[in-house]
């Protein structure tokens, strides 16, 4: 099996390059090598990689600078996605796709559910539901993901920039009031090569049924409590962290003005994704402690 990867040295991407190894021939592509903000060039790639699974890890993820690059964001986001899809459909290859949380307003109480009404607060989520629907419409084969507050070793990511910052300052102000489950990359990669050795074979048994799944850390938590915990288990499992942060202030999100505005809600129920593939990723927790201790490992 041949399994053309995108955004191979993204959060996801990376790990993905590693996990999903044993399926076949992962021809990893970082974004020299495929770049989205160019749909126009794809098709030649594609042709020239025949792959039978595309994987594209490959996003614009500035949430903020995209309020003002929405074009570029909703091209890499959108239309390229578009564009790998309707390649992926006339090629007969699975496609395989990131969401986002920030799909959703996060008006709701209890957590998402995947068919749950969408209505982007910012341009980031406005250009990945483009994506999603332009997967939806091109009739491919597709295994949607939406995840949410995704971390890794690597990377920009929230928890590298709150080791930073809690080395640096002795107070820290994180908001309280945006509630949603850390996503260790490693974690979605492994899930995702599990998941898509099930729908290969279902494929070759001709009873595959594409769809969109939630796909996020277990439990849930809000930034600040998360900064806490990343402080807390740093201290105890990174020796050569140097704390230096005493306190963490818990502010609402009028009090942390940014360009774009972001969900109260960013919780996703993962039923579906248990009762059609018997994938559950760890708690939360669990796995920011892994990936620590991995950063100590270095
Ligand atoms: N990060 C998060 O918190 C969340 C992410 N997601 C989704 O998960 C998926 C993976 O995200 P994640 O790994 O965290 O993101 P990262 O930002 O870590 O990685 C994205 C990768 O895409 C690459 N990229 C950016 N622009 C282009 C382009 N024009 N052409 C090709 N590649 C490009 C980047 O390249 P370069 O390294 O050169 O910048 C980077 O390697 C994405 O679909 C994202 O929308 C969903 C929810 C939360
Ligand atoms: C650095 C910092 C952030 N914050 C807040 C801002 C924001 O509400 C929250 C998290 O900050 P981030 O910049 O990591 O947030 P953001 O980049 O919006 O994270 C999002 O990225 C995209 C790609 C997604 O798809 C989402 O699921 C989500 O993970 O913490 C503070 O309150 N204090 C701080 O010192
Ligand atoms: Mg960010």
């Amino acid at each position: 099996m041949r399994l053309m990867l995108t955004g191979a040295r993204g959060q996801v991407g990376w790990e993905l390059a590693r996990s999903l190894l044993p399926l076949g021939e992962v021809l990893a592509l970082d974004r020299a090598a495929c770049d989205l903000s160019r749909p126009e060039a794809l098709a030649a790639r594609v042709a020239e990689l025949a792959p039978d699974v595309i994987v594209n890890a490959a996003a614009y993820t500035a949430v903020d600078k995209a309020e003002s690059e929405e074009a570029l964001a909703t091209r890499i986001n959108g239309e390229a996605v578009g564009e790998l899809a309707r390649l992926a459909r006339a090629r007969g290859a699975l496609l395989v796709h990131y969401s986002t949380d920030y799909v959703f307003d996060g008006s709701k109480s209890t957590p998402y559910l995947e068919n749950d009404a969408v209505a982007p607060l910012n341009a980031y989520g406005r250009g990945k539901l483009a994506g999603e629907q332009a997967i939806a419409a091109s009739g491919c084969d597709h295994l949607i993901f939406r995840t949410t507050w995704v971390y890794a070793a690597r990377g920009g990511n929230f928890v590298r920039t709150m080791l930073r910052l809690g080395a640096e300052r002795e107070a820290l102000r994180v908001v309280a009031d945006q509630i949603g489950a850390p996503t260790w990359a490693r974690n979605i990669a492994d899930a995702t090569a599990q998941i898509v050795a099930q729908a290969m074979r279902e494929r070759c048994e001709g009873r595959f049924e594409s769809g969109l799944y939630n796909l996020a850390g277990g439990g849930e938590t809000n930034w600040c409590e998360f900064a806490r915990t990343i402080f807390d288990e740093a201290s105890r499992v990174l020796p050569a962290w140097q704390r230096k942060v005493t306190t963490v202030e818990a502010i609402g999100s009028g009090d942390y003005p940014t360009p774009a505005r972001r969900p109260l809600n960013s919780r996703l129920d993962q039923r579906r994704l248990v009762e059609r593939f018997g994938v559950a990723l760890p708690d939360w927790r669990v796995a920011l402690v892994r990936c620590l201790e991995e950063l100590g490992e270095r």
